[in-house]
């Protein structure tokens, strides 16, 4: 009798929670708003979960089975998540009507879990307020500041591959991918810290043994990632913590030691660092002539300095913002130009008669001239775009722009920039690598919005000119001194890691770099 009563009871739970899932994922079809069928529990996303399917890759099927329709709706377990497909819907939401969706929708914990406070992550006034005071961080005065760091470990892969091609007869078989991660860290670890990580010379170094640690594609990472983005209301919940402590003592220490032996020798350097410390001390930066800040403030709020946990949170995303999308970019630049010798040739000829032009000097103002390689780099970026999505959340019940769908404040928003750069109807031929899209003709005969490689609108990546300075200056100084050849394992296409959100190859991504003078000789 118990037994039956305990079946009955349990089999009552059990209907209970099914009426009530089952109810909640009816949320788009109430709302007459097209989309895949979700699972119970997981919704559309346990794929993910799974290691079967990216994010990325899951927003791109999407978008592959609705694109007709303007807007589509999936759930990340109960949590309903908006897919806008069409251009003139997304120009509103990223700009025209920002105000209500320029939130992230992403979990922020300052006190528990510091390095999630940070420019990418934060929403409503606390990410205006930091936005106003970073920005003046990249402007393009800064950059050119930054830029002989960024040539100095350039150089140092110039002759890092010079010493291995002498060694080898000229010649060096290299997993691309590997090698720019490393540079990266570099570039990053100097612009930002004014520190030499030395990753590239020493792999086993503490800065490349992090850098590898925060992207890994593991089963633990990419849950992490999953709760961090969509799930904000669970990890708040059950006050979960979702930095690894030893990054996150990694960070503080390295920021706290470095700030304070700047600070205790008087030691001013042309890197981030110094500028976050500026705004930790008088809360602006100084402009050209002396001490006003470089941009009125819009309230007191402004000009609040930064505390010490926000300024290693900043300088955290600086990390992995700056080092994992510029070496994903860099290196799939180089692994086109090594499919298409015909493109690789004309960037070497624009990169010998720019330099020429210039003294032989590679400078900020000569890679700017560079017209070619820029788009070459852009048409990388429209394959390959490190972020496959873009998110926002609604920060007030209403419609979505040019639709009747009605969403609640709090709902989540995705742009779908890796399937929109792929969809026929903008780029004809889209697996085509073609830089001559990106001709002004070509630019000018496409609707707006459908490449969004940075973002677009008041969020738009901060740091765009320097990740765009950065890849440029990196390929030209490589293709100056060597050619770029398929080696026996380079690959036809490449394939990504279903676990990783920025593109990380499955496999090494291996290419042969030889010396110009061999090429000669
Ligand atoms: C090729 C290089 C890069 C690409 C493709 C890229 C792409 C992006 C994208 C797509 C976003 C989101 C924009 C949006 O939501 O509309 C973003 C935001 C951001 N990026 Fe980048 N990025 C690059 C390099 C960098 C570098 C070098 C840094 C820092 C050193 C950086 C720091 C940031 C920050 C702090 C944000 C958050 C901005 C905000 O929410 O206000 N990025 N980036």
């Amino acid at each position: 009798m118990i037994g039956w009563t305990i079946a009955a009871l349990l089999a009552g739970v059990g209907f209970a929670l099914y009426s009530y899932l089952a109810k909640i994922l009816t949320y788009w079809t109430k709302r007459k708003v097209p989309g895949p069928k979700p699972s119970l529990l997981t919704g559309n996303f346990g794929i993910n979960l799974m290691g079967q399917k990216s994010i990325g890759d899951i927003c791109d099927q999407v978008y592959n089975d609705y694109h007709e329709e303007p807007v589509a709706g999936t759930f990340v377990m109960t949590q309903p998540l908006l897919h806008v497909h069409d251009p003139e819907i997304i120009k509103h939401v990223l700009i025209k009507d920002f105000k209500d969706f320029f939130g992230r929708g992403i979990y922020v914990e300052t006190e528990r879990d510091p390095l999630t406070a940070h420019l990418f992550n934060l929403s409503g006034k606390r990410w205006k307020e930091l936005r106003a005071k970073i920005a003046p961080t990249f402007t393009s005065r800064k950059i050119k500041y930054m830029f002989d760091t960024m040539k100095e470990c350039c150089t140092q892969l110039q002759d890092f591959v010079e010493a291995k091609c002498a060694a080898n007869g000229g010649k060096y078989n290299a997993d691309i991918r590997e090698m720019q991660a490393r540079v990266s860290t570099d570039v990053i670890s100097s612009v930002a810290f004014g520190i030499q990580s030395n990753s590239l010379k020493t792999p086993e170094s503490e800065f490349r043994r992090i850098s590898t640690k925060v992207v890994e594609p593991t089963v633990c990472n990419s849950v992490r990632l999953m709760v961090l983005f969509f799930l904000r209301e669970i990890a708040q919940k059950f006050k979960f913590s979702l930095t690894v402590n030893e990054i996150e003592t990694f960070f503080t220490k390295l920021v706290a030691e470095t700030v304070a032996y700047r600070e205790e020798n008087g030691i001013e350097r042309a890197d981030m660092l110094q500028m976050l410390m500026e705004l930790k001390n008088k809360g602006f930066l100084k402009n050209k002539k002396g001490e006003e800040p470089e941009q009125a403030p819009e309230d007191g709020q402004v000009n609040g300095k930064l505390t010490m946990n926000e300024m290693v949170a900043q300088v955290y995303i600086f990390f992995i913002a700056g080092f994992d999308t510029t070496s994903a970019t860099t290196s799939l630049t180089m692994y086109e130009l090594t499919k298409n010798p015909d493109i690789q040739e004309k960037v070497y000829q624009e990169v010998q008669d720019v330099l020429k032009r210039h003294n032989g000097e590679v400078s900020y103002d000569a890679i700017a001239e560079m017209s070619y390689l820029d788009k070459v780099v852009s048409e990388t970026l429209r394959m390959y775009p490190p972020l496959p999505f873009l998110n926002r959340e609604v920060m007030v019940s209403r419609e979505i722009p040019l639709t009747k769908v009605h969403v609640e404040k709090g709902t989540r928003v995705i742009i779908p920039v890796r399937a929109l750069h792929h969809d026929a109807k903008y780029w004809p031929n889209p697996e085509k690598y073609d830089p001559e899209r990106f001709s002004e003709e070509n630019k000018a005969s496409r609707p707006s919005h459908v490449y969004l490689p940075f973002g677009e609108g008041p969020r738009v990546c901060v740091a765009q000119r320097l990740g765009l300075m950065q890849v440029k200056t990196s390929v030209a100084m490589l293709l100056s001194r060597f050619r770029l050849e398929p080696s026996a394992d380079t690959p036809e296409q490449v394939e990504f890691a279903p676990r990783s959100f920025v593109p990380l190859p499955k496999k090494d991504l291996m290419m042969t770099l030889v010396t110009r003078q061999t090429i000669a000789a």
